[in-house]
């Protein structure tokens, strides 16, 4: 199973966002939060961001979209040249169809579970995502506690997963650090959204390694096939 390390750039210093960019390029993938103080109580930015941090950044966006209306603006995204685009399924009637929109236009699609949804009706759409996204704190602000609570449905989406032979990364994000890494590793998770862990340590190619590490020796028994960075 490859594990992916996915720093999140809410933990960046924004003023010097190039200079953040660079010292996390030994990462799989920048998690770029775009929120719009609405679907959840902060805000970040918008397309033109994150159209900016895709020009300058040496790796791939996972971009995450804590909006509503995602229906509306979820595509442009993809637009911009972002690998993955996430939305929440809590924001949308029609999950399969912007899905299926985000594939067309290029993007891996990806959909998030905040921690009161339940992942059951879900489970038998999983052949039209790419990523599913395990939120382990409740989504809008870094720095919070991880949240064990959310382990069963990180392993239910896990089983299904492997059940169906799919090639499903699941992603987990909010409070994983070198405490937490394992436990969301055994439970079934490949891709680790971090900020604060990343961004915090003095050097982040360092901690991105010890995650990456940690994570790899923690892995999921059954975990389900490879998987890697489409060329
Ligand atoms: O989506 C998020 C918050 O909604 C952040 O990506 C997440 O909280 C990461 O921050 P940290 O690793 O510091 O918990």
């Amino acid at each position: 199973m490859t594990t992916r390390i996915n720093p999140s750039i809410l933990a960046a210093d924004f003023v010097n966002l190039q200079a953040e960019l660079a010292r996390i390029a030994t990462a799989d993938l920048v998690h770029v939060d775009v929120m719009d103080n609405h679907f959840v109580p902060n805000l970040t930015f918008g397309p033109q961001m994150v159209g900016r941090i895709q020009d300058v950044s040496p790796i791939p966006l996972d971009v995450h979209l804590m909006i509503s209306d995602v229906d509306r603006w979820a595509p442009g995204y993809a637009e911009l040249g972002a690998y993955s685009v996430t939305f929440h399924a809590e924001a949308t009637d029609e999950p399969v169809a912007l899905a299926r929109r985000l594939r067309a236009i290029g993007a891996r699609a990806g959909i998030a579970l905040k921690p009161g949804t339940d992942a059951e009706p879900y489970l038998e759409l999983l052949s039209e995502f790419d990523q599913v996204l395990v939120m382990t704190v409740e989504p809008g602000f870094g720095g919070q506690s991880f949240m064990h609570e959310t382990m069963p449905k990180l392993r239910s989406v896990a089983d299904a997963v492997r059940a169906a032979g799919l090639d499903v990364w699941l992603q987990v994000d909010g409070g994983i650090s070198t405490d937490t890494i394992g436990i969301a590793a055994e439970a079934g998770a490949d891709t680790f959204v971090a900020g604060s862990a990343v961004f915090g340590a003095d050097v982040p190619a360092e901690r991105i390694a010890a995650l990456r590490d940690l994570a790899a020796s923690h892995r999921h028994e059954g975990a389900h096939g490879p998987g890697s960075l489409k060329s």
